[in-house]
């Protein structure tokens, strides 16, 4: 008797299991590992998402499959399948997800990251490319970065002087966030009212941003969950400081006579008619929202990105002493170091790369999701499935690089693979329609920067401190910075 019921239950769960196999298999859905009942495949994304489907990908495939709550999901993992996200249905996969938070934080959406595709997204993202995110303007706002370098590199020769630390980490976010708020809003952040304030606003929008929100995966129950862990009273915190910074620059900029041509003054010229954006009427709340990308895609990433460049030279002695033996070679005793000087210092440049490969500092691009119907690599993928474009699984792929997790720039010396889209081997940037359109101002800073850093001065770890202490370990958020600050002391040179 007990044996026949066995075999009841055996069959009766077999059959669910099969039938639920076979549904699969008939949609043609990517593979993807087994799912619990409600959370599907939440709890394997752990703390560190990239990380955990670069290892799902390993095992199940370029596409995997994913339940996330109540949101069906693919991961995209190789250079094929991404670049038929990318490239070949781009048009069908580069609307962005419904993300509760980020909504809110950008006036619903007015901004250009997380806005959905859209004619509003075409409209704002051609007037930004045309006017905003130009080559012209990169250059035209070149004496804000240069002056602002030389100050930074005065701080580091106060340092170097009294042979102190330095927290990379934070001076480094600190000298992007006075070039954004100069280039963008027409503040000197330094000694004003604004400076403690932009640091709140900056730290809690992105703690919020990078949170895990119950209410995008659970319809209803998860807005309760993101009330009791409290992260919609943050959220709305966070808010109001944003909201009252950015009326502080406009006000701050409007009181000024308007006289600079910064970003704010762009923006309300498309907000008075005097710049069209075709059938749209810009009001104050698109322009705040535009500014909210300048601000949270501009800062943390440039900032960051230069601390991961020195975290590896500092790991790799080898390295920094060829990258300051080549600085120094072709910068000689030049008084001024500007940024095209980096068009000399190919080596600098390999550098850069592949720091940009082993530490993206977006390793996951904030989720798509498809507007129709769409094959990739082979699969279905349904309407309103998320896509997560995994760059991190790309650049630490080993059938794509090399000795993926050692740090060689010499890797770059005998191919032409850059980061500008269209190599889809290393996309730190992205690809396709949502291509960072910052990455000219971004990258003019750190080149200047780091021919300083490079140049003036050399680098020492703290007393105590070996080479191996320097740990690689990344935490997770809108983006990914070093975990533990980099804490160096810098020595003068007779280059200082
Ligand atoms: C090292 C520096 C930077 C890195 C690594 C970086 C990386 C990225 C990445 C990966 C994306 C998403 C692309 C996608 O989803 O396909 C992005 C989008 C974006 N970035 Fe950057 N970025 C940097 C600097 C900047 C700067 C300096 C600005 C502006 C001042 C900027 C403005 C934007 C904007 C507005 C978007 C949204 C584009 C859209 O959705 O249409 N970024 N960036």
């Amino acid at each position: 008797m007990s044996l026949w019921y066995i075999i009841v239950v055996f069959v009766f769960f077999a059959s669910i299991f099969i039938a639920k196999n076979t549904r699969k298999t008939k949609k043609n859905l990517p593979p993807g590992p087994p799912r619990l009942p409600i959370i599907g495949n939440l709890h394997q994304l752990g703390s560190k998402p990239h990380r955990s489907m670069f290892k799902l990908s390993e095992k199940y495939g370029p596409l995997v499959y994913l339940k996330l709550g109540k949101v069906p999901s693919v991961v995209a993992s190789t250079p094929e399948t991404v670049k038929d996200v990318l490239k070949t249905f781009d048009k069908d996969c580069c609307s962005r997800a419904f993300l509760t938070y980020p909504a809110r934080i950008s006036y619903n959406l007015k901004d250009l990251a997380f806005a959905p595709y859209s004619k509003y997204w075409k409209a704002v993202r051609k007037m930004t490319v045309v006017e905003l995110y130009t080559a012209k303007r990169v250059k035209s706002f070149r004496n804000i970065r240069e002056e602002e370098v030389a100050s930074f590199v005065e701080f580091i020769k106060h340092s170097a002087s009294l042979e102190e630390i330095v927290n990379l980490n934070q001076t480094l976010v600190k000298l992007s966030g006075s070039v954004i708020c100069r280039v963008g809003f027409g503040i000197n952040l330094e000694g004003s009212k604004l400076e403690n304030t932009y640091e709140e606003v900056i730290h809690g929008t992105m703690e919020v941003l990078g949170s895990f929100a119950a209410s995008d995966y659970f319809p209803v129950i998860g807005g309760i969950i993101d009330r009791i862990t409290g992260l919609h009273n943050k959220c709305e915190k966070v808010f109001k400081g944003t909201d009252s910074f950015f009326d502080h620059c406009i006000k701050h900029h409007l009181e000024d006579g308007g006289s600079k041509d910064d970003i704010v003054d762009l923006l309300l010229k498309v907000e008075r008619g005097e710049i069209g954006l075709g059938e749209f009427q810009f009001t104050r709340n698109h322009t705040k929202g535009i500014l909210l990308d300048i601000l949270l895609a501009g800062v943390d990433t440039s900032g960051h990105t230069i601390t991961w460049v020195m975290t590896h030279l500092i790991k790799n002695p080898r390295v920094m002493k060829k990258a300051q033996a080549e600085v120094r070679e072709v910068i000689k005793n030049k008084d001024n170091i500007t940024e095209e000087d980096i068009e000399g210092l190919e080596y600098l440049k390999m550098v850069v790369k592949e720091t940009l490969r082993i530490n993206p500092l977006v390793p996951l691009l904030t989720p798509r999701e498809a507007s129709k119907d769409v094959k990739i690599g082979g699969y279905n993928i349904p309407k309103k499935t998320w896509i997560h474009v995994n760059i991190w699984a790309i650049h630490r792929n080993p059938n794509v690089w090399k000795d993926p997790e050692a740090f060689i720039p010499e890797r770059f010396m005998d191919n032409q693979i850059d980061y500008k889209g269209l190599n889809f081997e290393l996309l730190p940037f992205g690809s396709g329609r949502r291509i960072c359109p910052g990455i000219g101002m971004g990258m003019a800073l750190i080149h200047l920067t780091l021919i300083n850093l490079l140049y003036r001065f050399d680098w020492k770890l703290p007393e105590g401190m070996e080479v191996e202490d320097v740990d690689l370990e990344e935490s997770y958020g809108l983006v990914c910075p070093k975990k533990v600050p980099l804490e160096l002391i810098p020595v003068l040179t007779q280059w200082t």
